[in-house]
């Protein structure tokens, strides 16, 4: 059985269900690696989230189906591991067009822990590469990360609200040099992490290998071709 068996509830609802979903994973996320209770407690959770994932486990769509919440063509991506409303694992991250290039802000929790009590910094990269690729779309480009690159010139506190920055320097061809930037919110002056990279037009023989079996849910041909496809840029 695929989710377009049957007959399905109407999008806005199963946009609202399962945004619902995603903020309660990402609550449960959170309190898995903060909680203090016993392991009484932490094993009947065990088992209630278990029987959650039997009650919708068995429909699922194959990986080259887009899933029916996502419209590329206006950049709306619902399970992207950064900004998709509905993944657990993404904060989310809100990007938004700014000036010349991109902005959001995020406040991250023990899940997303390195050293103690400072973000993972693996985590800063995944964020940064999702931010730099926001500025490619914001710039009308759109590609795959060739190269990334970072300093981390300061740690990231958790819980604490910080600010994330992209923009494209320069462009040429299928290729476009993109910076970014992570500070606190509250001194955004002072870079703590900085990152550069390089994103790139698959040739079309690539692009062809690479996406040339997508589909929308509905089974139409979906191969990513625009700035949005990549990313989930919302305007200003
Ligand atoms: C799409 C929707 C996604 C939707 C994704 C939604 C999230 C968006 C944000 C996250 C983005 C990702 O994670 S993307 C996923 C992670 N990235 C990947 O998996 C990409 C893996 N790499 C590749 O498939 C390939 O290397 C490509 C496509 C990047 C390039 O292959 P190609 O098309 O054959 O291009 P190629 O001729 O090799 O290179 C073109 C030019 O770029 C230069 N170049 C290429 N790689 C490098 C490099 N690492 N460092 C320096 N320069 C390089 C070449 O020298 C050349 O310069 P010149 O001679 O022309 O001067």
């Amino acid at each position: 059985m695929t989710e377009n068996d049957g007959d399905a509830a109407p999008l806005a609802e199963l946009m609202t269900a399962t945004t619902e979903l995603g903020a309660a994973l990402r609550e449960l996320i959170e309190v898995s690696v903060i909680t203090t209770a016993d392991a009484g407690e932490v094993a009947a959770a065990a088992d209630l989230v278990r029987a959650a994932t039997a009650r919708i486990g068995d429909a699922r769509r194959p990986v080259s189906q887009l899933p029916r919440l996502d419209d590329p063509s206006e950049g709306r991506r619902v399970f992207n591991p950064v900004t998709g409303i509905a993944n657990p694992m993404a904060p989310p991250l809100v990007v938004r067009a700014d000036g010349d290039g991109v902005v959001a802000e995020a406040t991250l929790g023990l899940a997303y822990e390195g050293p103690p009590s400072f973000v993972h910094g693996g985590m800063s990269a995944l964020f940064m590469d999702q931010m730099l690729g926001s500025a490619a779309g914001a710039a009308g480009l759109w590609g795959m990360t060739a190269h990334l690159e970072l300093d981390y010139r300061g740690p990231l506190p958790l819980q604490t609200p910080l600010v994330l920055r992209a923009r494209v320097e320069s462009h040429e061809g299928r290729k476009a040099h993109i910076s970014g930037t992570i500070a606190l919110a509250s001194a955004p002056e002072k870079i703590l992490v900085e990152a550069r990279g390089l994103f790139v037009m698959p040739r079309p023989e690539k692009q062809a290998a690479y996406f040339g079996a997508i589909t929308d849910a509905s089974g139409r041909h979906a191969p990513p071709r625009r700035p949005g496809d990549a990313t989930a840029l919302r305007p200003a």
